[in-house]
């Protein structure tokens, strides 16, 4: 299995050592390529990584911010993962970076998908950096256990950059880039915290039958082997 632990005793330290191994991908990208485009998660688990990154003083001017999935509401909802990444990493340095969502205002989440499909075609890729997080049903991007598309989503060769989403479990219908923008990605993470997590993701690893966990399926189509960062607690102070 193509991955390495990162383990860390608090929430705060683990941000901060991956807040500088990010940048300094993304900071190799602009010096080698002359731009940088990174994909990140929403959830409840990114702000602290979202605040660290953000004060990182690389050439923000040269990077572009994507998300890995979104759910399809409007920026002004609190359940916006383009709301998350405004409030919390284009703040400081990053204000500078340049951001594509992926939430479009149309009829319904399939139009959205297709123009953001547009959109991200155009980005670099493979993309410099993917943050990954993951639910403790095993989700990971909007890959739902439960999706009605799960085969679609988790298919390596799908000829779309972004597929629409819809599963019980999300209470709202999602957009998610695809594998085929996820795995090639130069740099995949996949931040998680909490023993629960840890727990569903060892278990997700080792299974040795029934149904592929989504992101099981991420970490062996991936390109490179997939840095996990994890977390056992949430800070002491707040
Ligand atoms: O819904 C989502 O959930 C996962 C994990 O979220 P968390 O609250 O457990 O941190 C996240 O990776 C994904 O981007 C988000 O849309």
């Amino acid at each position: 299995m193509k991955a390495v632990w990162h383990e860390f005793a608090e929430r705060r330290m683990l941000a901060e050592t991956l807040a500088d191994a990010v940048a300094e991908r993304l900071e190799k990208a602009v010096a080698a390529r002359g731009a940088a485009t990174i994909a990140v998660s929403g959830g409840s688990t990114p702000p602290p990584f979202f605040k660290a990154l953000s004060q990182r003083k690389i050439d923000w001017a040269r990077v572009t911010v994507t998300l890995v999935d979104e759910r399809f509401v409007p920026p002004a909802s609190d359940r916006s993962n383009a709301r998350l990444a405004a409030q919390h990493l284009l703040q400081n340095e990053a204000a500078r970076a340049a951001f594509v969502g992926l939430y479009h205002d149309t009829a319904d989440v399939e139009a959205a998908a297709a123009v953001a499909e547009q959109e991200i075609a155009t980005l670099r890729q493979p993309l410099d950096a993917v943050v990954l997080g993951m639910g403790t049903d095993g989700h990971t991007a909007s890959f739902f256990p439960d999706a009605g598309n799960l085969d679609a989503l988790l298919d390596p060769q799908s000829p779309r950059h972004v597929l629409p989403v819809h599963a019980p479990s999300a209470v709202e219908p999602r957009l998610t880039l695809s594998m085929p923008v996820l795995c090639p990605a130069r740099h995949i993470v996949l931040h998680i915290e909490g023993e629960e997590k840890k727990r569903v993701l060892e278990a997700a690893l080792a299974a040795k039958d029934g149904p592929m966990p989504p992101v099981r399926a991420v970490i062996e189509n991936a390109a490179q082997p997939v840095h996990i960062y994890w977390a056992a607690k949430k800070d002491s102070k707040p």
